[in-house]
């Protein structure tokens, strides 16, 4: 008698990274398993979320995945660790004020915050418990610049006290999923410390390794 797993249909998965580094660092750890496309989707938000949606419009797919390198807030992500997004949260999008920032919520224009498949973000958790990975599930920033001063790490930070990460894509990544009604994820390893401007000092290997060995695991929960 065969079981129902035979019979499973394997989910259709999109992972988008920013760039060619990161695409084969994923698809090393996907190991050509045809039910995962990758792409590069470019750096920034606005590239991420038009190139989702192009690749949105040329095939059916049942997940959507952002994929890449980020910075780590000091003493919460760690170089090499992993943070699966709770949250992919525009954090740039909204006004300057003399009284600080304000947030598209509050100026009434729309939302900055993309919520990630809660099941498959507990699942991932769970699975990276099981290897030498250090992982953690929480909210990630998404910025279309660099930070690049303590100043603006502790106003994040103040302004998103259970942030982990920053990146550049993923709330682009999930506004495109989220118009064709499909479940986001964004997961990112980390390669750098939030804070002043010091590219020599990001540990890009050691992160794709990370990100590569992620990547396995999403094989196995998705
Ligand atoms: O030079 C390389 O070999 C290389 C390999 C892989 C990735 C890169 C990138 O520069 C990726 C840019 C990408 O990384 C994210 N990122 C990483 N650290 C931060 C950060 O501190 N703040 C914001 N974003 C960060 C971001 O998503 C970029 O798109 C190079």
């Amino acid at each position: 008698m065969q079981s129902d797993n035979e019979f499973k249909v394997p989910k259709q998965v999109l992972i988008m990274t920013s760039v060619e580094a990161e695409k084969e660092a994923v698809l090393r750890g996907i190991n050509g398993l045809e039910s995962f496309d990758v792409e590069v989707a470019g750096v920034g938000p606005v590239a991420s979320a038009i190139s989702t949606t192009i690749a949105l419009s040329n095939k059916g797919y049942d997940l959507v995945i952002n994929m890449g390198i980020a910075g780590g807030f000091k003493e919460i992500a760690e170089i090499g660790s992993i943070v699966v997004g709770t949250d992919s949260i525009a954090a740039d999008l909204g006004a300057e004020t003399a009284e600080g920032f304000q947030t598209i919520e509050e100026l009434g224009f729309g939302t900055s915050l993309a919520i990630a498949d809660h099941e498959l973000v507990t699942k991932l958790k769970d699975k990276l418990k099981d290897t030498e990975l250090i992982g953690q599930a929480a909210p990630i920033l998404t910025l279309s610049t660099v930070t690049g001063t303590v100043e603006t790490a502790q106003q994040l930070q103040q302004r998103y006290p259970k942030a982990a990460a920053e990146a550049m894509e993923g709330f682009g990544v999930a506004m495109a999923a989220k118009k064709k009604g499909i479940p986001f994820l964004e997961i990112r390893s980390i390669s750098n410390i939030i804070g002043p401007r010091d590219r020599d000092s990001w540990k890009i290997k050691d992160a794709l390794v990370s990100l590569e060995k992620t990547a396995k695991l999403v094989t196995e929960v998705v």
